[in-house]
């Protein structure tokens, strides 16, 4: 192998599909990276060395793999494709450090996987070309299970990273924004052109770093019910806040009691629900769960 391109060239790739007669599945989401700058760009964005893990999720023939095996030091990539397997065993063969899983991570029990794959490693982070169909529920998937995490670095659509890393007051800015932001802090990294993948996305992408929160930004008495609420607050975003939560929470009542506990958490009821911050969030959730309304 040509070691300063290493897998991720156009020419290396289409050698590895070619030899193993690869036919790309669209359907889940295979688009390999080919540019050896913007691998170099993720892998620097998560700030690993050899007494820290990573966790990457679909390697395809692992051009992205390869790179963390020389920067991390314990290495599991988790591919649900099996005809990936002896591709991905001959190309990373001579990397000691990385081990190899078929399976879909939304099924995997990422608890149970860390505490064998990562024995040694001080601290773990993701790191991913994601498959775009599922990039929400892996990345909720990863946050909500608490994970000892430092860094999600992952390359995303760039409307979704977009949204993720937006503040209140704009209409990228929603329930994904909050679910993210609750448990991390994200960071745009870069904007990335079709052109570095074989075959070329639809959409452009985008890489984004979710620094993991050791302790949320807010104190909550039930992270359920909050959620819910940042829900009903955004089911038609034209209505004000006060509308749509007294759609699922009063239906058929007068305005004046949700007026009252807007008030109360001092959110005007005239505002929308994409002006309103975590911090006032949980200060209404507060206020509706001391008012047993669930
Ligand atoms: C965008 S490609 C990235 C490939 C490679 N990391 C790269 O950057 O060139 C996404 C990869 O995720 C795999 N994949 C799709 N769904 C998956 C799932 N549920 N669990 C694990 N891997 C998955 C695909 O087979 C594919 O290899």
């Amino acid at each position: 192998m040509n070691e300063r391109e290493g897998i991720a060239s156009p020419k290396r790739t289409k050698e590895i599909i070619d030899k193993h007669r690869f036919s790309f599945k669209k359907s889940l989401g295979q688009n390999f990276l080919i540019d050896q700058n913007i691998l170099a760009k993720i892998v620097g964005a998560a700030d690993l060395d050899a007494t820290k893990g990573a966790l990457e999720i679909g390697p395809g023939i692992g051009a992205l793999t390869e790179k963390l095996a020389l920067n991390a030091g314990e290495v599991t990539a988790v591919e649900i494709d099996r005809r990936l397997i002896p591709i991905l065993q001959d190309v990373l063969g001579p990397y000691g450090n990385v081990t190899i899983r078929q399976a879909d991570v939304l099924k995997v029990d990422l608890k149970a996987l860390f505490e064998e794959s990562f024995v040694r490693s001080e601290k773990v982070s993701v790191v991913a070309n994601l498959p775009y169909y599922v990039t929400t529920p892996i990345l909720m998937k990863l946050l909500e299970e608490k994970l000892p995490l430092e860094n999600i670095v992952v390359m995303i659509q760039k409307e979704v990273a977009e949204r993720m890393s937006a503040s209140p007051g704009g209409k990228e800015y929603g329930s994904l924004s909050i679910a993210v932001q609750y448990y991390s802090e994200p960071e745009l990294v870069c904007i990335v052109p079709r052109t570095v993948f074989i075959p070329q996305p639809n959409v452009e992408s985008a890489v984004i770093r979710l620094k993991v929160r050791e302790k949320p930004p807010v104190e909550l008495e039930d992270e359920e019910h909050f959620f819910t609420l940042v829900q009903a607050s955004f089911t038609q975003r034209r209505k004000t806040i006060a509308n749509n939560l007294r759609a699922r929470y009063f239906p058929g009542e007068g305005r004046e009691r949700m007026e009252q506990l807007l008030q109360e958490a001092e959110i005007a009821p005239t505002r929308r629900a994409e002006t309103v911050s975590i911090e006032e969030y949980a200060r209404l959730s507060g206020i509706f769960l001391r008012e047993g309304l669930r």
